[in-house]
């Protein structure tokens, strides 16, 4: 079978496999790139202010400076924080509502988008009609990755409608603004000045905050789910804590797939020579899988997290000076996600595989998840697992 089949067959398992023949610390993947696969050297490079000391590529060009960025992804942070009880109550209304077979990772993604909907733009505030385009939008390929030639052209086209109307509404916000933050719009917009950031790019930029919040989040309860039921199967319920199932799902399949840095000057890492420009990856999954780092990595294990000192290099939000600013809030919402899923209920799952697709990052391959109504433990609903 060649590199690029047996990449697709199961990409986690092959770069375990180039790792595991590496003797430099350094692999190459099947595209060309090259990727750190020593954790140690996965932390120094997230680390190194050299490889750091102008923007993020993960604004692309919007924003004029580093400080713009930090700015919009303190702010959007903030407004998430602060909307974790509105996510709360829908949660509860959209887990009443779930069937109790349903097809996942589809199920999740609908699910984690109708909560955070209200946060990304305020009902009140907004005009049905935008918020209607960018639920259409969503579930047109905008914001997941659509898998088919034809269902990306045709994102294209809903995400032009949908930046067209984000405008004009930038456009109307800023006519009439307001003291605080109502949604992640606002949010945007209060950390950018109209002299140096338009209303359109305004737009895009929450077109963005809106995939760089729903997509992982939605993956990562799916992951979540489904190895905590492959993990245990028996009737009883989970033996762990929400909590404790979703950092280990982050630990054990860190949906981001490739975090890419620039190399800033000519520099040999692991006896590969790189001009500046090079691109240079660190792999969460290796690092994650390192067994200098992590006792018995490639089992999946949420009791560890319980443990004092079995918790090696975590980076499925980065690390460094382009961490993730949304980490500490995105497990908060996973583990209100998990907990109102599993309230009372028994979840099993038929026809999944911990082998990750490919998508926007490491996806889980469909599966059949089952709700089966339990009787409360305690009597009435706690809310907690
Ligand atoms: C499970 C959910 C999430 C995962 C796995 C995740 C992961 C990541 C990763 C890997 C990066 C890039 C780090 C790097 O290049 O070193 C990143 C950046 C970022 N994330 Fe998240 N993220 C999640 C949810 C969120 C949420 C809910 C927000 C909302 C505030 C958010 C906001 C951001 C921002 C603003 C950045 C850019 C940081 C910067 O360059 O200053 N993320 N995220």
């Amino acid at each position: 079978m060649g590199d690029k089949r047996r990449f697709r067959r199961d990409p986690l398992e092959y770069i375990d496999g180039l790792r595991r023949r590496s003797t430099t610390g350094i692999i190459q993947l099947p595209w060309g790139e090259y990727c750190v696969s020593d954790a140690d050297l996965a932390h120094r490079l997230l680390r190194d202010p050299e490889f750091h000391a102008g923007k993020s590529d993960f604004f692309g060009e919007l924003l004029p400076t580093r400080e713009a960025q930090v700015a919009v992804g303190h702010a959007v942070r903030d407004v998430l924080r602060a909307g974790v009880p509105q996510y709360q109550a829908e949660l509860a209304r959209a887990v009443t509502e779930m069937s109790s077979t349903s097809r996942w990772p589809e199920s999740g993604n609908r699910l984690v988008h109708r909560c955070v909907a209200g946060l990304l733009l305020h009902p009140v505030s907004t005009p049905a009609a935008t918020r209607r385009l960018a639920d259409q939008a969503a579930r047109r390929g905008v914001v997941f990755h659509a898998p088919r030639m034809w269902q990306r052209v045709r994102a294209e086209v809903w995400r032009a409608r949908l930046v067209a109307a984000l405008t004009e509404e930038v456009r109307q916000r800023r006519e009439h603004p307001v003291g605080q933050a109502r949604d992640v719009l606002d949010a945007v917009l209060g950390a950018c000045p109209p002299a140096e950031v338009s209303d359109r790019a305004v737009a895009e930029l929450h077109v963005m905050m809106h995939r760089a919040i729903v997509v992982p989040l939605s993956a990562s309860l799916a992951w979540s789910v489904l190895l905590a039921c492959l993990h245990h199967t028996a009737d009883s319920p989970w033996p762990w804590p929400a909590d404790q199932v979703v950092r280990e799902a982050l630990r054990h399949r860190p949906m981001p797939w490739m975090l890419a840095r620039g190399v800033p000057c000519p520099v040999e890492v692991g006896g590969v020579a790189f001009q500046a420009g090079d691109l240079l990856s660190v792999s969460p999954y290796l690092t994650h899988h390192d067994e200098q780092q992590w006792s018995d990595p490639d089992a999946f294990r949420p009791e560890r997290w319980q443990e004092p000192g079995d918790h090696g290099c975590f980076i499925t939000f980065g690390a460094g000076p382009f961490t993730c600013a949304g980490a500490a809030v995105a497990q908060t919402l996973l583990t209100e996600s998990l907990t109102a899923l599993t309230r009372d209920t028994r979840l099993s799952v038929t026809g999944g595989d911990t082998r990750a697709a490919m998508a926007e990052g490491n996806v889980p391959r469909p599966f059949t998840l089952c709700r089966t109504p339990m009787p409360s433990r305690t009597g009435h609903n706690t809310g907690r697992r």
